[in-house]
């Protein structure tokens, strides 16, 4: 019999902003302030609200969690991630991850969080979700795929991590926001 969730996945998205500089690329990420997360260093990003896409989420959460200004097109869809907690469902999020190669402003903090940039080959992953380890730096060496990390009972240590790439077979019952991600469809 098919499994039934209780609930559906909250839809959420990252934004990578990555410059180049004289020592190399460098990403933004920041301090989470406050929410789910809070104390750890992340992505920013958060929730695609209704009538929203998954583009439009994201320059939105881009510029009230960082003051940095991007255009929707520019983003490239790189990853999805689907985040499960068996100990706590109701957090269960799909997410799809964008990088910003090119965007306006500087960084400032918010209320959300405390940007700031970091050397892609140097990230703090000490300091940030437990499974980001696991396949961040790969989409920053340039592979794009759709992950599936599930989490242990205490919803910080990774229980299982599958990944597969684009463009073989989906994950199955993830729910479909293939818009944007023109190469699959
Ligand atoms: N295991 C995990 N690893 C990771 O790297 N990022 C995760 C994660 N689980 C969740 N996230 C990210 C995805 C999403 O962008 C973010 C949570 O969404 P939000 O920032 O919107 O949450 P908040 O509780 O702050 O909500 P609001 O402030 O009400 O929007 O956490």
């Amino acid at each position: 019999m098919a499994h039934r969730r209780a609930t559906t996945p909250v839809q959420v998205v990252l934004c990578l902003p990555i410059q180049e500089s004289p020592s190399g690329e460098k990403i933004l990420l920041g301090l989470k302030q406050r929410g789910f997360g809070a104390g750890r260093i992340v992505a920013p990003g958060g929730k695609i609200e209704a009538g929203e896409s998954p583009r439009g989420a994201a320059v939105r959460e881009l510029a009230e969690e960082t003051g940095l200004l991007a255009e929707p097109e520019t983003l490239q869809a790189a990853a999805r991630v689907y985040f499960r907690f068996p100990g706590q469902p109701a957090a269960d999020m799909d997410c799809t991850i964008f990088l910003v190669p090119s965007f306006s402003g500087e960084p400032a903090a918010s209320e959300e969080l405390i940007p700031a940039w970091y050397p892609v080959g140097a990230l703090p992953v000490q300091k940030m979700w437990e499974d980001s380890a696991l396949w961040l730096s790969r989409l920053l060496a340039g592979e794009r795929f759709d992950a599936l990390v599930v989490l242990g009972a205490d919803n910080e240590s990774v229980a299982r991590f599958s990944m597969i790439g684009w463009p073989e077979k989906r994950i199955p019952a993830a729910p479909a926001t293939e818009a944007d991600f023109p190469d699959l469809t």
